[in-house]
């Protein structure tokens, strides 16, 4: 087994994207990223300030509104229309979730899709799905770029995907497709879904239950990518995959914490540059 290290790529990521940075400010574009905060979700604040100073870190310009759980959705959609507007910010995103009141469905159709950086407005969606993409959803980027780092052949190959949301296993599934392998993808009701997994050579799982996938829903050798973060009772963080069971038959496998995760936050830095980079065309 070897581990594919996020958090490594990331930071070497970060550094390349600093270059691009400075690079892009010899042309007078400050490239600018506005995080959107509803609510005081304890995991979601410390994302949040995460990408607050990996923004900063790489030179670029970066804010973060933080407003009241009780905000009403009209105010926070007349926000976003007033930020669409603002030449400040190449990249506009609203952290999730959002409080039960406020739709995300309308939060996310109101960025406008040239500053959507987390690449969730349908518009985006189904530019993936049209094979044109334009903003890329972070963690399934992330995801595309662990594998190209490790050389991952990918054309020809069966991958399996399970879990179906369309922040994850949706783009993830359609880009694995654009690299020409073969895909299913799975979830909570599929039937006999390790008989599923079993076949994959590349196995992404975002399922969001803890350690759901273990010794013997795992090909010999394949490649096994970890997109969940479940916490225990002792706060100890888990992935969707038993780490502990699946590492030695894996011929790959990224862990929880350190694989995805990081690679999430530098790939938002890396869409919300490349918007900035757009405006030289
Ligand atoms: N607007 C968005 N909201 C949410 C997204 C998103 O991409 N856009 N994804 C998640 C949260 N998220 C980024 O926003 C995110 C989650 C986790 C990590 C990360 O680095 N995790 C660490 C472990 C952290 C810990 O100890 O708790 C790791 O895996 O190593 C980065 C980003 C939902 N909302």
């Amino acid at each position: 087994m070897k581990l594919i290290d996020g958090k490594a790529l990331a930071a070497k990521m970060q550094a390349e994207l600093k270059v691009r940075v400075e690079k892009l400010k010899t042309f007078g574009i400050v490239p600018g990223l506005i995080v959107i905060l509803v609510g005081e979700n304890p995991a979601s604040q410390i994302y949040v300030r995460n990408k607050e100073r990996q923004a900063t870190a790489i030179g670029m310009k970066s804010s973060v509104l933080r407003l009241p759980e009780e905000i009403e959705e009209v105010e926070l959609l007349n926000l976003i229309e007033t930020l669409n507007n603002d030449d400040t910010w190449h990249g506009i995103l609203v952290q999730l979730p959002l409080p039960a009141h406020i739709s995300e469905e309308k939060v996310l159709l109101a960025i406008t899709p040239e500053k959507d950086v987390d690449g969730f407005h349908p518009m985006n969606m189904g530019r993936l799905w049209s094979g044109n993409p334009l903003m890329i959803p972070s963690t399934p980027a992330g995801i595309m770029e662990m594998l190209r780092e490790y050389h991952v052949e990918l054309s020809g190959k069966r991958a399996v995907v399970v879990g179906r949301s369309n922040i994850v296993g949706k783009p993830m599934a359609q880009l694995l497709m654009m690299a020409d392998a073969t895909v299913t993808i799975a979830h909570s009701r599929t039937k006999n879904l390790s008989e599923l997994t079993r076949q994959a050579d590349i196995l992404v799982v975002a399922i969001g239950q803890d350690r759901f996938i273990g010794r013997n829903d795992v090909k010999e050798g394949a490649v096994v990518i970890d997109v969940g973060m479940n916490r225990d009772e002792n706060g100890k963080l888990h992935g969707d995959v038993d780490f502990e069971q699946v590492k030695d038959i894996a011929s790959l496998i990224t862990p929880v914490p350190g694989g995805v995760g990081p690679m999430t936050i530098t790939m938002l830095m890396e869409q919300t540059l490349r918007a900035a980079e757009r405006k030289l065309k």
